[in-house]
């Protein structure tokens, strides 16, 4: 099978398991996907590569999804005398959304409105595929392409539905500011831990602030639901009144220049943030 060449670039980030890079490709179609000519590299020590190969197989199960970023496989490299693991990933020229919310502190309720979607997508497709992503935070949403479509990345944590029940032996797994509550009491892990996150991503501090639509406060209201039985799921939240008509409303939106935003908790960079197999 073709192998994607590719020549490794500038660095876009450090993770907890491993350094991004920006490469570029010299193959314009590769397996059938047209590929832009730049691509992103998540890459770590050959030694230390077994999370990146798990999550490689999580992603190729969700390669048709479009609200999940794109892998286009794995490979090995020898540079500067080491042998690196490389998973090979859709760019995401946008950025995180971690990076949108800092360059802007706020976002009009429209565009979250268009990215919780997305997202809700994303998480509905990755829940019913039997998987719990567990880590769902500004810094793990991308945005790709020119239309800054909202994609769901780094899938280091996450575990399937089996494991998340088996998980009740001390151990925790997620990124603190975003863990629902019952993962942090008593390390009960369901997709509704997904939802909790997806909520306190987008949750603002003032939490009553009247700035929000009572679609949008509704909304989070439901996500944020302390009993995990009792939180919508994605295929609930999809049908919720705040995303109906997103599209017009973010046209209506653009017209009208509302003056609705939303702003998010500043977003934490500090990898040591992020709790992989921590006994409690
Ligand atoms: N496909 C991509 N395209 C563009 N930038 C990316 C891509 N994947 C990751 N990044 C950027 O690289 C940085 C590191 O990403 P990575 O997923 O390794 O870690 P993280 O989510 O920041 O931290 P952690 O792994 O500790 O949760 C992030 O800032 C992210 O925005």
């Amino acid at each position: 099978m073709a192998e994607l060449l590719w020549k490794r670039g500038t660095t876009l980030g450090q993770g907890g398991f491993g350094v991004v890079s920006l490469a570029s490709t010299s193959n314009a179609l590769f397996r059938g996907v047209t590929l832009s000519s730049l691509i992103a590299l998540k890459s770590c020590n050959y030694s230390a590569s077994q999370l990146l190969k798990e999550e490689v197989e999580i992603l190729q199960m969700f390669k048709h999804s479009p609200y999940i970023v794109h892998c286009f496989g794995a490979n090995v490299s020898f540079e500067d005398n080491v042998n690196l693991y490389n998973l090979l990933l859709e760019y995401a020229s946008g950025g995180s959304l971690a990076d949108r919310l800092q360059n802007c502190n706020s976002l009009l309720e429209f565009e979250v409105k268009k990215h919780t979607k997305n997202v809700l997508l994303g998480l509905s497709c990755i829940n019913n595929n039997g998987i719990i992503h567990c880590n769902i935070k500004p810094g793990n949403i991308l945005l790709v392409g020119t239309d800054r479509t909202a994609k769901i990345a780094d899938f280091g944590l996450s575990v399937t539905l089996e494991q998340g029940m088996n998980q009740k032996q001390g151990i925790i797994k997620g990124t603190e500011r975003y863990m629902a509550p019952e993962s942090v009491i008593n390390t009960e892990y369901s997709p509704q831990v997904d939802i909790w996150a997806l909520g306190c991503t987008f949750e603002e501090p003032k939490f009553q602030n009247s700035k929000l639509s009572n679609e949008a406060q509704n909304f989070l209201e439901k996500c944020l639901v302390k009993n995990p039985s009792s939180r919508w799921t994605a295929d609930m939240l999809l049908n919720h009144t705040f995303l109906q008509n997103s599209s017009k409303v973010a046209n209506t939106a653009k017209t009208r220049k509302k003056k609705r935003r939303f702003s998010v908790p500043s977003t934490q960079t500090n990898p040591e943030d992020n709790i992989q197999d921590r006994p409690s």
